[in-house]
């Protein structure tokens, strides 16, 4: 059933109404080659009135929660979403109806439908001025500085929408900048998992050899001056290592060491998931339902929320990202936008060649329930990971009120929020399946 009450997270930190960033990292413009700056257009239009009163234990953290209010200050709340969840739709075939396809038309307000039953928030639209300077460039950037695909895939880059995506994801971005920093990232990681590991060139045939050496455009090999040339001359060798040398070093200007090293970590894991996911498709092994979540909660999007801080032009400090609660606040995000993913691209996954491991197929398989069953029991499955990741956020956030945990626990909830934005609204990608 969908939930229809306030989040815990939600009620903690409505609005988390902390001012845009005093950066702490690097000073704007980094990263190699120069970028014109655009005039930065206004964050997107705040949803709710004025921020909630939280009774809190402390009357900073009352200020944190509360945030700036008074004239012109409607501005420093990034994508305040006051309201309670929306309730998904009906289950209603014609409510769960895909709209057609709109490629390169990334900028126009978005369609399509929740996953009836879903547990998800949802997010203003994505400022279009902001998504179409975003859109540009990254253009430019994979097409001339990358060369990240070839021209035959230009519809389907358009149709990734990516700059849609960031936008939705980081509506605390302070400038264009900051933004293609996480777009650059998005772009070469998936280059990664498509020309490696999928459905464009990709196997699991080799694939360790492959990850490690595209690895090291990430976490650079030292070694002697023989050797030292060979390796960077490799980085230049293919689409995937390109886009993530490239990527990593506009990262890396921005990012403090900390947060880099932090980036680094995520990216291995997640490499981990991509070679336990190879490794079953090659030995043909369809793994126990917890199984399959382990593999999951790696091949994940953790790296992409984790970044929330260097995109917002502040740092959340190593001491509080280490803290055991907030790396499960992390985890349980990363896998509710995960297995939200493998609901979203469930019919696109059927029709790929072979056998397509997500969570609804393998709970089906091992627990003997009909497709359709196994589908409704994964949407229950994510539910429940998204009311943890809230509830423990909350605690976290009450218990921890340092300004820096606070904005970072609203940059993941609002990165959840805007992820499941852009799977909904990514009907040239993914359609629902025919269950209500
Ligand atoms: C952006 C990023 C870090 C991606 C890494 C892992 C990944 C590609 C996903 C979590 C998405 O899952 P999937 O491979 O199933 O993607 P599609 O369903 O093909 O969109
Ligand atoms: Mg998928």
């Amino acid at each position: 059933m969908p939930d229809s009450g306030t989040s815990p997270l939600r009620s903690a930190l409505p609005g988390t109404a902390l001012r845009p960033p005093l950066p702490t990292g690097p000073s704007l413009p980094f990263g190699p080659g120069a970028r014109t700056s655009v005039p930065e257009p206004a964050a997107a239009a705040p949803a709710g009135a004025g921020a909630a009163t939280v009774p809190g234990p402390n009357p900073a953290l009352d200020r944190i929660v509360r945030g700036p209010s008074g004239m012109g200050t409607a501005v420093l709340h990034p994508a305040r979403r006051e309201g309670p969840p929306v309730p998904s739709a009906a289950a209603d075939p014609a409510a769960a109806a895909v709209p057609s396809a709109r490629p390169g038309t990334e900028a126009a307000a978005a369609e399509g439908r929740p996953i009836p039953g879903l547990y998800h928030h949802p997010v203003p639209e994505p400022d279009p001025v902001r998504v179409a300077e975003v859109s540009r460039r990254i253009k430019r950037w994979a097409v001339d500085e990358v060369e990240a695909y070839p021209p035959e895939w230009e519809d389907q880059f358009d149709g990734f929408s990516v700059g849609r995506y960031m936008v939705a994801c980081h509506p605390d971005a302070p400038t264009v900048d900051h933004l293609m920093i996480a777009t650059r990232l998005m772009v070469a990681e998936n280059v990664v998992d498509d020309v490696y590991c999928e459905d464009h060139g990709g196997s699991p045939v080799g694939l360790g050899g492959r990850l490690l050496l595209a690895h090291t455009a990430l976490d650079p090999l030292h070694t002697t001056a023989e050797y030292q040339p060979l390796w960077a001359e490799s980085l230049l060798s293919d689409a995937a290592r390109r886009s993530y040398r490239s990527a990593m070093a506009y990262f890396s200007e921005a990012a403090t060491p900390s947060q880099a090293d932090r980036f680094r970590h995520d990216m291995a894991r997640l490499h981990m998931g991509y070679l336990a996911e190879a490794a079953w498709a090659q030995t043909d092994y369809t793994p126990e339902v917890w199984e399959y979540l382990s593999m999951r909660q790696f091949n994940n999007f953790r790296p992409c929320p984790t970044i929330t801080d260097t995109v917002g032009g502040y740092e959340l400090p190593p001491d509080l990202h280490a803290l055991p609660a907030l790396q499960r606040v992390i985890a349980l995000a990363g896998n509710a936008t995960t297995i939200s993913n493998d609901l979203y691209s469930y019919t696109k996954e059927l029709k790929s060649p072979g056998k397509h491991l997500n969570l609804p197929v393998v709970i089906a398989e091992q627990e003997g329930l009909s497709d359709k069953e196994g589908y409704l029991k994964a949407v229950e499955v994510h539910n429940e990971l998204m009311h943890a990741f809230e509830a423990e956020a909350a605690a976290l956030a009450a218990s921890w009120p340092d300004p820096r945990m606070l904005r970072f626990l609203r940059g993941v909830a609002v990165w959840v929020d805007g992820n499941h934005y852009w799977h909904m609204t990514n009907t040239y990608r993914y359609s629902l399946p025919d269950f209500w």
